[in-house]
């Protein structure tokens, strides 16, 4: 399973999680405690190595700016944790994982409304359209075979993430608020996700 990094600002955590196993490298553009600019995202992007999924994090950006920041930075995809609309997300050039709350069953049909090349599960609860730390009711999306490749995410740690993947069972899982310490990122903490993500321990 691949395993997304999510959060990040600075290059040396971004070589860390690269070195420690991390498929995926997360920037928010959105407005957050993590938000990174264009020309620091741009920084960081050219020094990773080519197989490594860049990943924007955006809400209810235009077309226009999402297409150029995609183009200018250097993602490989755009991560859209907003009300963006099926039919707005099939406009965009680039390939699109769209967030999806899950807070109950219904939720579960907006899935296939979605035409994107991947599906984020999210947790409804928080202040914030993502990054807050917390999980939803993974049942929900237990044996409903959904044809999609999901991403996992919403309060993943350490002592959750086997269980809820085991549930899930996602392509990816995804991670920010369990790595950090007093709102940092910690290289120990992300070193031990990808270790129990990859090797089932620490
Ligand atoms: O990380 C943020 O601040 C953020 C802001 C706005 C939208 C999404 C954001 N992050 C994404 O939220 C999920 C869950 O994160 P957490 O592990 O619960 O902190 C994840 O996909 C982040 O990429």
């Amino acid at each position: 399973m691949n395993v997304k990094i999510c959060g990040i600002t600075d290059c040396k955590t971004a070589q860390f999680a690269i070195e420690a196993g991390a498929d995926a490298i997360g920037f928010v553009f959105a407005e957050s405690k993590r938000q990174i600019s264009v020309s620091k995202a741009k920084e960081i992007i050219q020094t990773l190595p080519k197989h490594i999924l860049k990943i924007g994090v955006f809400v209810n950006e235009t077309k226009e700016n999402l297409e150029s920041i995609f183009e200018e930075v250097g993602l490989t995809h755009l991560q859209l944790h907003g009300d963006e609309s099926p039919s707005f997300c099939q406009t965009l050039r680039y390939p699109v994982i769209k967030a999806i709350r899950i807070e109950t069953e219904l939720d579960i049909n907006q899935i296939a409304e979605y035409p994107c090349d991947y599906i984020l599960v999210d947790s409804p609860l928080g202040p914030y359209r993502g990054g807050n730390g917390t999980t939803f009711d993974w049942n929900l999306l237990n044996n409903k075979n959904i044809e999609r490749k999901l991403i996992l995410a919403g309060g993943l740690t350490i002592d959750n993430v086997l269980l809820a993947s085991e549930i899930v069972k996602p392509v990816m899982v995804d991670v920010s608020s369990g790595v950090e310490t007093d709102g940092k990122k910690d290289e120990k903490k992300i070193e031990a996700f990808i270790n129990t993500v990859k090797r089932g321990g620490i």
